[in-house]
């Protein structure tokens, strides 16, 4: 049976929801929620967490329910992930965070249009389905996966999408990550509008 998901954003897949540290992006290194729904279609074949691509198999969760669990925990601050989360509409769940006192921050591919009231908008473009641009013109950091070196013409491309102020990310690709993350050294040291971004959470061996 497909989920039927009420269009007002009341309720959504949930995969999973944890208490971590941004390991990714401008916020490395700030505690925050973490909210994954279920259902992406976008079928990155590197994907690091492909058990979050059948929004079937995650439970239809209240958005009330999601804001409370945030609420109790001291960084008033959440990640909106996935999965892709503007699959969904995204206006409800972020209007409660807001009302709660909770940041909300966003990782998403802009395969959709964008939802939702938002502090900090991570765009991460793919090739397997590319992004609106509904999202470059509000990101506020751009962060291209590099699996090979044709991803740097790509990360170009994309670089010319989002506004002037949209902070610039070359993240290596996790099971390239000794070959790629030289190249990106070099690429950065030769043009430094761009920055490196690891997954450090990967390196920590935390959630
Ligand atoms: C799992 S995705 C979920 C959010 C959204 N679907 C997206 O792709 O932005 C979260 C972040 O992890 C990145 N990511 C996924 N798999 C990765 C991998 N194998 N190595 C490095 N980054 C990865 C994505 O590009 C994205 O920035
Ligand atoms: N610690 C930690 N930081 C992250 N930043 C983006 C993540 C994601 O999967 O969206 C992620 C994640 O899964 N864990
Ligand atoms: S868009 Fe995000 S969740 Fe979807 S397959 Fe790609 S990395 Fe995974
Ligand atoms: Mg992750």
């Amino acid at each position: 049976m497909a989920h039927q998901v009420p269009e007002d954003g009341t309720l959504l897949p949930l995969m999973e929801e944890f208490y971590t540290i941004q390991g990714e992006g401008y916020n490395t290194g700030k505690a925050a929620y973490f909210i994954r729904l279920g259902g992406c279609d976008v079928g990155c074949h590197w994907c690091d967490v492909k058990e979050s691509w059948d929004a079937e198999l995650h439970a239809l969760t209240h958005a009330d329910l999601i804001v409370a669990n945030a609420a109790m925990h001291p960084a008033k601050a959440v990640v909106i992930t996935g999965g892709e989360p503007l699959i969904y509409n995204l206006d409800y769940l972020t209007a409660k965070l807001h009302d709660a006192g909770i940041r909300t921050f966003i990782e998403t591919s802009g395969a959709y249009p964008i939802s939702g009231e938002w502090d900090w908008i991570c765009l991460s473009p793919k090739k397997f389905k590319a992004p609106t641009q509904s999202v470059a013109d509000v990101a506020n950091e751009l962060k291209v996966i590099v699996f090979n070196k044709s991803d740097f013409a790509f990360a170009e491309h994309h670089a010319k999408l989002v506004g002037p102020g949209c902070k610039l990310y070359l993240q290596p690709e996790w099971s390239k990550h000794l070959e790629m993350t030289p190249l990106i050294v070099d690429y950065v040291k030769a043009n430094p509008q761009w920055e490196i971004s690891l997954q450090t959470h990967k390196y920590l061996n935390i959630p």
